[in-house]
């Protein structure tokens, strides 16, 4: 089974609000479509799909001052960040549905909270029954209602960690805009093992992020017992394939 997200960067423009790519989204579900077509064995026991938020949920996180750790009692700001990350997730439904990708929504907010140390409460069930039935559970990054706080942003990276963990994935990816974690001369790392040992080459995102961007990816891949991949748009169907584009986390 495997879990893979498809960054925010790599489906929006995260440089400009509410801004769909929809090419880079095409090739991804044109990836993911003709993967599920051609080799069901890469895709034993399922494949389950998180998104990120990009331009639809970085940008009305940050008018609204809501992160990670930063929460808002106000509906209408928890409102105006779930709709802008439910009217993306139904852009990638779409494009895999008419893909005949069997793609279906799971929306954290109404499933997930935080606890008062702001620890991810993410039941699971639902999504193993999706995968049984044949289904491929399409999460993302959202608000979620955490304890003391109202609602804070829940990152589709650590959606990704929290869905492996629970539901034993075979393989993990995370595709973004840049082809892997990158050294001080923009190569791609191949492996990294621990977090010191890159931690000076993790930068912020070029853009608004209010989920910790490389950094935090890495240093919640780094609890995982299995290896994930960092990769390219391009990296993609490759990953899909069994192989290991980009950067390994392990
Ligand atoms: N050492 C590094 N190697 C590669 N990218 C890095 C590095 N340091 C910082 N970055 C930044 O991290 C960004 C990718 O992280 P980001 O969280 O924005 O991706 P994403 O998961 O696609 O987005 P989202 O969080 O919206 O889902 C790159 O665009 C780059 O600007
Ligand atoms: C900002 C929101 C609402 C989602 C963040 O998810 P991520 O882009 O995967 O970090």
């Amino acid at each position: 089974m495997i879990v893979l997200k498809l960054g925010g960067s790599v489906i929006t423009h995260k440089d400009r609000a509410e801004t769909l790519d929809g090419e880079s989204l095409e090739q991804a579900a044109d990836s993911i479509a003709q993967t599920l077509g051609n080799e069901k064995d890469a895709l034993k026991g399922g494949l389950v799909l998180v998104h990120g938020g990009g331009s639809f949920g970085h940008h009305n996180a940050s008018k609204h001052g809501v992160s990670t750790t930063a929460g808002t009692n106000d509906a209408g700001a928890v409102l105006e960040i779930h709709g802008a990350m439910k009217t993306l997730n139904q852009f990638v439904l779409t494009r895999l549905l008419e893909r005949g990708v069997q793609a279906v929504p799971v929306h954290p907010f109404s499933t997930a909270c935080r606890d008062g140390d702001g620890a991810l409460e993410l039941p699971t069930s639902q999504v193993e029954s999706m995968l049984a039935e044949g289904f491929v559970p399409v999460l993302h990054g959202d608000v979620i209602a955490q304890t003391g706080r109202g609602a804070t942003v829940v990152s589709g990276d650590e959606l990704v960690v929290e869905l492996a963990q629970a539901l034993e994935a075979d393989r993990i990816g995370l595709c973004s805009t840049v082809p892997g974690v990158l050294d001080e001369e923009d190569a791609v790392i191949d492996r990294i093992s621990n977090y010191e040992a890159v931690e000076s080459v993790l930068g912020a995102s070029e853009t608004t992020d209010v989920t910790g961007g490389m950094a935090g990816k890495v240093n919640g891949l780094l609890e995982l017992e299995v290896a994930a991949s960092i990769f390219g748009l391009d990296g993609l169907a490759s990953f899909l394939e069994g192989k290991n584009p980009g950067t390994t986390i392990e």
